[in-house]
């Protein structure tokens, strides 16, 4: 009887918590790392169709990086990499589409629909909620081929869905608004680019690490709140590096444009999404203008 009133008793903690968040979108991006952890996945997709029951409106953006260059390599084809971005040709596109906007979309939809919830998938094989343009770093980065940036979101699908009580799944792949080209899309912007265009209360990277770290391989590091000015002095110093550095990026740039809230936090970590959503202190490094 206790263990049931015990129960009761946090079912009412978060009814203060279900009020705040309830009709809001969070945008949950997860990282590729992540989507190799079978047992994390499942956990974090069982607290994805908890949130969308208690009528908050999740939905996902993901990567897939590491399928990609698994499969890539598997072809013979030698991965390639500038300012966080993969190069992409043709070749390198095809493969893209299928493991990242084929195989891992569908994958992420099935198990949401075999945890119980209700999944769409929305890629460039079934409905395109993504459009864009060539993206051009500077002249030093040159030609990344068949990369792209979201300039255009199609926000209607996206609220249709939700207010349907299905959780829209999107990887990160545009389509090009001048050529109709498939482009690949670096998953961190395309998580910033679908939180911007939908207004969202909370942007969340869920990754294979607890947090930014003072130093990348020491978890006891953890930065909780980190500010834009050190977050950019950090990467000035090399301190934060490689995948962290587009992820943190897009964190600054989500600031800038209105999202309210964003946070870096761990996915293998049982119930990180809804700790960080429903306690006070949350969990991982919160970005803050
Ligand atoms: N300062 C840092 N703090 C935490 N992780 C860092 C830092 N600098 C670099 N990293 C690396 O960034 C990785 C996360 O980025 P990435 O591999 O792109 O993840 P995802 O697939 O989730 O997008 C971590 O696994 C870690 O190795
Ligand atoms: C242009 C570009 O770099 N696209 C990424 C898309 C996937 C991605 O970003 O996956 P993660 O979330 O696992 O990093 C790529 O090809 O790896």
């Amino acid at each position: 009887m206790q263990e049931a009133i015990q129960k009761a008793n946090t079912l009412i903690e978060a009814m203060g918590w279900i009020r705040r968040f309830r009709g809001k979108t969070t945008v949950i991006k997860l990282g590729g790392s992540l989507l190799e952890n079978e047992i994390a996945l499942q956990h974090i997709l069982v607290d994805v169709i908890f949130m969308e029951t208690v009528g908050m409106r999740p939905v996902i953006v993901h990567g897939g990086g590491k399928a990609i260059t698994a499969a890539l390599e598997k072809q013979g084809i030698q991965p390639q990499f500038v300012q966080g971005r993969r190069v992409t040709d043709a070749a390198t596109r095809d493969v893209v589409r299928t493991v990242l906007a084929g195989e891992l979309n569908e994958y992420v939809t099935q198990q949401i629909e075999y945890l119980g919830g209700r999944g769409m998938n929305l890629s460039v094989h079934t409905t395109n909620v993504l459009h864009g343009k060539r993206l051009m770093l500077d002249d030093e980065a040159g030609d990344l081929g068949f990369v792209g940036e979201v300039t255009r979101v199609d926000r209607q699908v996206i609220d249709g869905l939700s207010y349907t009580n299905q959780v829209p799944v999107i990887p990160s792949m545009c389509v090009d608004e001048n050529d109709g080209e498939h482009l690949n899309v670096n998953a961190d912007t395309a998580a910033m680019a679908v939180a911007q265009a939908l207004g969202a209360e909370k942007l969340i990277f869920l990754s294979d690490v607890n947090g930014v770290r003072r130093e990348k391989d020491n978890p006891d590091s953890i930065i909780n709140s980190l500010t834009a000015e050190e977050a950019r002095q950090l990467i000035k110093d090399g301190a934060i590096e490689g995948g962290m550095i587009p992820k943190v990026e897009a964190c600054l740039a989500t600031l800038q444009r209105g999202v309210g809230k964003v946070h870096i936090i761990d996915g293998s970590l049982r119930h990180s999404l809804l700790l960080e959503i429903y306690t006070t202190s949350g969990v991982g490094t919160q970005l803050v203008p």
